[in-house]
């Protein structure tokens, strides 16, 4: 049987209960492996006898390897491939942001730096966008929280990491016990990553969204929109049908008043399809209720052949924008274009190879990173 991460803490909790062994000791556990994580067992001192017992039979320090590793030739960017034990592979993005010369700089100052990890929750993903190469692989497997939270320890090991998102491959609302475990270990010690720095996006799952802020107060949402009317949402996001605008908008109507948090808005601009005035007119009064921490704009990038959309030109987007901030006062940003070089672009992931394009999106990254300065 394969071994579990111990970072899996559901397992390692109960694993040692079984034992008798006091669940204190999990934290001085994943101290000694987050700091190293090839050390033996026997490294950790002063454990129970009985949990070098359980950690030898039943568990592996990291069960996820860092196969690769590419920065980007402004070293902005740094793209992490990681092995599962499955042999699957899923990406992670470091960006770095130097707070002194308050932009995202490949040679920060020391004392100035923070870093933002976009992780991935699934290998593939079964929403199956029409934009997203991702959703065209289909879902292949669930991350276990463990292997969600190996890709922190692999990160921290570069760079010190400051924020989470959850943008890379696959819905973290459609693993949600996993990604919410693995939150709670990200926010625990060793880590002690405060949740306002975490960040899941979403298709709009809309029961998950409604335990969300029970489950992980202060939490940040983000909404993939993408479209102020059903019917478009259903032609390029075939979730909507199951998930219908409606039913979100509500959803997101009680868990602002829940959670009194202000949500993040995605909406990918995809030419001749939801980038007219009047898509922008209809979202602005959409949101008007609302409390938007800002609506991000994101160019569309191209995923081949596999999609059929091409993106909207910059005077349509900077149209848009205007509607958005002009009429309707909402604060709306149009995403930058980071960490194209090495492949570091939203959506464009079908991950087998090292140097196949990436999903992960280091654009959004960027802009969530903005809105915390
Ligand atoms: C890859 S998804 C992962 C998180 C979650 N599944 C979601 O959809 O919000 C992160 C963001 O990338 C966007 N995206 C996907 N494909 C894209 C593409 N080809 N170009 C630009 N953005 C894309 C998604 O719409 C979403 O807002
Ligand atoms: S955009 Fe998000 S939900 Fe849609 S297919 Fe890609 S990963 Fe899945």
């Amino acid at each position: 049987m394969a071994c579990r991460s111990v970072f899996d803490a559901g397992v390692i909790t109960s694993e040692f209960d079984k034992a008798g062994i006091s669940p204190h000791f999990i934290p001085c556990v994943w101290k000694w492996v987050a700091r190293n994580p090839s050390c033996e067992w026997t490294d950790i001192p002063s454990l129970p006898s009985a949990a070098y017992l359980v950690l030898n039979s039943k568990f592996k320090p990291l069960t996820s390897t860092l196969h690769s590793r590419v920065d980007s030739s402004d070293q902005v960017t740094t793209k992490l491939l990681i092995k599962l034990q499955n042999e699957a592979f899923v990406e992670a993005v470091i960006m770095t942001y130097d707070t002194r010369l308050g932009k995202y700089c490949g040679k920060p100052r020391p004392g100035g730096l923070r870093s933002t990890l976009c992780i991935s929750s699934q290998v593939g993903c079964k929403m199956g966008c029409k934009f997203c190469a991702t959703g065209s692989m289909g879902f292949k497997s669930n991350l276990s929280s463990g292997e969600i939270v190996e890709q922190l320890v692999h990160a921290s090991h570069i760079s010190s990491i400051r924020n989470v998102v959850f943008m890379g491959m696959g819905e973290p609302l459609n693993n949600y016990t996993a990604v919410v475990e693995a939150i709670r270990v990200m926010t625990s010690s060793p880590f002690q990553l405060s949740l306002r720095r975490i960040t899941v996006s979403t298709v709009g799952i809309t029961h998950a969204i409604s335990k969300l802020h029970n489950d992980l107060p202060g939490v940040n949402l983000a909404v993939s929109l993408h479209a102020p009317v059903q019917d478009i949402r259903c032609q390029i996001m075939p979730a909507a049908r199951a998930f219908p605008l409606e039913k979100l908008m509500d959803t997101l109507q009680v868990y602002q008043k829940n959670s009194k948090q202000k949500i993040f808005i995605e909406y990918i601009m995809l030419n001749e399809v939801n980038d007219e005035e009047q898509h922008a007119h209809l979202l602005g009064k959409l949101l008007e209720t609302f409390d938007v921490q800002v609506v991000n704009l994101i160019p569309f990038n191209p995923i081949g052949s596999i999609s059929q959309f091409r993106s909207s030109s910059d005077v349509k987007v900077s149209n848009f924008q205007k509607v958005l901030r002009g009429t309707y006062n909402i604060r709306t940003t149009v995403r930058k274009q980071m960490g194209q070089d090495i492949s570091g672009a939203c959506g464009q992931l079908v991950v087998n190879l090292p140097n196949k394009r990436s999903s992960v999106n280091a654009e959004l990254l960027a802009d969530i990173e903005d809105l915390r300065l």
